[in-house]
């Protein structure tokens, strides 16, 4: 093996996979043997392996953990979410650091698809990991953590730390907000493109934060997967509509810096490189949109169903023309359709990063509860989010078919350098 193979092998996160085949190989501890890495690798076919390892790696099977800014954000969206809200149970601020560190470690494990910690192999103790990922590779994991305005009260000593753009969100018109899908102390979004590489993360990480802080919610999510569309094109919602196509390409840093990234200036010095989250869970009145005709359905969003092209156009990613006509003169796109209000004369943008939800069934009226986990993120709430949703909740022609039950906003710590912590520019 020449040295640069040995030396990808030994940059190469092993995986919980790799973990298996090495334990019955004859143990991890091989693999630092002198000159036993080829023959162990050899013996439990993980050369060939690696090569396979390496092309899921290159189609995104691990993110970095730590960096500049959280992965999660400007990540391309995975196929899955589990999104978790914590209530903090400690006041004790040492306690709340030491979480964070816990919380970071594991964190920084699971995103290279280990578990969250090293098992002591005692077997009248309880496993260190649940278990439940053993075998999966790490499935492009993202785990990105913010803080409610909730943490900033007197509990910890952190009030003149609170953001100004961390405020409490209005109460918006049409809002049926229920307190079981409000707030929350601490927010835990985990994205995977497996939804149990995703809900074993949130387990895990609730389970280390046992006597700290407990779930307070939890909503899962999902877009299509990879293999049911290789190409990756728009995700369509549950109203059937592609939903995403003019985000801005956050994947740009100037506009993600526009957009997406709080700076020293805008109030906060520890939310440098950070971010704000908004979370708002919106049922849709699906059983009613369904009796609805497809004129209406466009008009409703302004955009065709089948191609996504802004209505009288024909390509996804033509330009929105408000003030075209047709031939009769009326406006091609309603000035009530979702994206004219939301378009906010081009002059306000969020980035938007949402999944759809199915929760079952409405017991009292046996209607589906299902609708859209709208997430976005955004640098000032106060001059992005805010004034948005209060025109959509407004003008907005599509809250005929939707109502916003769930609802919190958190800031979302900066990145952190391997050997550091999330959390410790606030801690
Ligand atoms: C406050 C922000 C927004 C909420 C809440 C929201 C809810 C919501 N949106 C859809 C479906 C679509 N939204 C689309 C575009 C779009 N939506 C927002 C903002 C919110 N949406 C913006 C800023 C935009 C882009 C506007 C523009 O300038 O073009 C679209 C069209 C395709 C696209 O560009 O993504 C769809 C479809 C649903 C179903 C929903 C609540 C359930
Ligand atoms: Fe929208």
């Amino acid at each position: 093996m020449s040295d640069a193979t040995k030396d990808d092998l030994l940059q190469k996160p092993i995986s919980r996979r790799d973990m298996l085949k090495l334990g019955a190989a004859g143990g991890v501890g091989l693999l630092l043997g002198a000159g036993g890495l080829t023959g162990v690798l050899a013996g439990t076919g993980m050369l060939k392996d690696s090569a396979k390892a390496a092309d899921a790696q290159t189609a995104g099977d691990t993110v970095p953990f730590y960096g500049k800014h959280q992965a999660g954000i400007v990540t391309p969206a995975q196929d899955f979410i589990c999104l978790g809200a914590f209530d903090v149970t400690t006041t004790d601020l040492g306690a709340l650091r030491t979480l964070f560190q816990k919380w970071t470690e594991a964190s920084a494990k699971l995103a290279q698809g280990q578990g969250v910690g090293d098992e002591s192999g005692n077997p009248i103790l309880p496993p260190v990991d649940t278990g439940e990922a053993m075998g999966l590779n790490a499935a492009g994991i993202t785990i990105t953590f913010g803080v409610g305005a909730s943490l900033f009260d007197g509990r910890f000593g952190l009030g003149s730390k609170r953001p100004a753009a961390l405020v409490d969100l209005p109460a918006f018109g049409g809002d049926e907000l229920q307190p079981e899908w409000t707030g929350g102390d601490i927010a835990v979004q985990v994205c995977a493109n497996d939804p149990q590489v995703a809900f074993h993360a949130l387990r895990n990480l609730a389970r280390i934060a046992r006597g700290k802080a407990v779930l307070r919610w939890v909503q899962d999510g999902f877009q299509r997967t990879r293999t049911a569309d290789p190409n990756g094109s728009t995700p369509r919602n549950l109203l059937g509509f592609k939903d995403g196509t003019n985000n801005p390409d956050v994947k740009k840093a100037d506009v993600a810096d526009d957009i997406v990234w709080a700076t020293q200036a805008d109030g906060a010095n520890w939310m440098a490189d950070g971010t704000y989250m908004i979370m708002r869970r919106i049922r849709m009145r699906i059983e009613v949109w369904d009796r609805t005709h497809l004129n209406e359905q466009e008009a409703t969003f302004g955009r065709h169903r089948d191609s996504g092209a802004p209505l009288g156009e024909k390509d996804e990613f033509a330009p929105l023309d408000f003030a075209k006509q047709d031939d009769k003169g009326k406006l091609m796109i309603p000035m009530n359709s979702h994206v004219a209000v939301a378009n906010m004369g081009g002059k306000v943008k969020i980035h938007r990063r949402g999944y759809s939800y199915s929760s079952g069934i409405d017991l009292k009226t046996g209607q589906l509860d299902a609708g859209l986990l709208f997430i976005c993120f955004n640098r000032d709430p106060r001059r992005q989010f805010i004034p948005m949703q209060q025109a959509l909740a407004a003008q907005d022609k599509l809250n005929e078919y939707i109502v916003h039950v769930g609802s919190a906003i958190f800031a979302v710590l900066p990145g952190a350098k391997a050997g550091g912590c999330i959390g410790e520019t606030l801690f």
